[in-house]
């Protein structure tokens, strides 16, 4: 029996230099490190042992079918989840090397730093002048030539600059959809963030529109750690580097998207790669 004990236990096994600069590689980086991350609603678990990062300069892609908590997970890391009251998670998520959950951090200055794009475009009823210089407001700045070039950068930084410049003060909602999103994006940009969540930022979307926001997206990631919730499947092949496919409320498989797609691991990942289930 002790035999047995003993042979069971874990090998102390050397470490190659491959490895260590594999794992040296991985660490680098690192802007969200999530660890044995368990959520629930009330009594049901919504996420369970969560071990995720999420790199800077990346495109991360979650994917998976309805109801498997992708965006319960992306609003978990800015701490959105949290207005829901029956809330309760453990485990950790640290951003930039300090838990989100660490009484010193304050969410506001988490959500500063880590940007949020929705499902449905969710441009403020103002102009859209406004709508870009509403969060630098907040923020202290009141200078108006700071604020017409925040303005400025912000949208060219979110390719929609010279479908709007003649018309900053109209009112966004006058933009078609496609734009009104592009505006979003660059009302996130305006803050300036380290992160960007997108929770399926081009469902409502026409195709030449999603197309529009994926060559953005891809272009964005140069400056920041970009992480995408999408349905679509081809689209997580298109823009991201890695993508982590979840199933009811776990990780299946995290890995580069190219090995997800064309080696994955698992037969889950797999089936639902090819469309066998969800
Ligand atoms: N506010 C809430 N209160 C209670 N349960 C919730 C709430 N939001 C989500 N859930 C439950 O948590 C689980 C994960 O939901 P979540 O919205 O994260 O999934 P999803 O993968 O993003 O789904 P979809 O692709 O349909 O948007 C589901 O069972 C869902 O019913």
């Amino acid at each position: 029996m002790s035999a047995i004990t003993v042979m069971e236990q874990p090998k102390v096994k050397q470490r190659s230099n491959v490895e260590v600069l594999r794992t040296a590689e991985q660490e680098k980086d690192v802007v969200f490190d999530t660890q044995n991350l368990n959520l629930w609603y009330g009594d049901t678990q919504a996420l369970k042992d969560i071990d995720l990062s999420i790199r800077e300069k990346e495109v991360t892609a979650i994917i998976g079918p309805s109801g498997c908590g992708k965006s319960t997970y992306l609003k978990t890391l800015n701490r959105m989840v949290e207005l829901v009251p029956t809330v309760r998670t453990t485990g950790s998520i640290q951003y930039k090397g300090k838990s989100i959950f660490d009484r010193s951090l304050r969410v506001e200055e988490l959500r500063t730093q880590v940007g949020m794009v929705f499902q449905k475009p969710n441009p403020f009823p103002k102009s859209i002048y406004e709508n870009i210089a509403y969060g630098p407001k907040i923020h202290g700045i009141k200078n108006k030539m700071i604020l017409d070039e925040i303005v400025e950068k912000s949208l060219r930084g979110a390719y929609i600059w010279d479908e709007v410049k003649d018309r900053l003060h109209d009112n966004a909602y006058g933009l078609s959809g496609g734009q009104q999103q592009r505006l979003c994006i660059a009302r996130c940009l305006a803050i300036e963030p380290d992160v960007i969540l997108m929770d399926e930022p081009t469902s409502a979307l026409d195709p030449k529109s999603t197309l529009k926001v994926e060559e953005l997206i891809r272009d964005l990631k140069d400056d920041y750690a970009i992480v995408i919730v999408t349905h679509n499947m081809q689209q997580a092949a298109r823009i991201s580097d890695r993508t982590a496919f979840f199933l009811e409320g776990e990780v299946v498989e995290y890995d580069k998207t190219d090995v997800i797609f064309h080696e994955p691991q698992d037969r889950r990942t797999e089936d639902y790669i090819n469309g066998r289930f969800g």
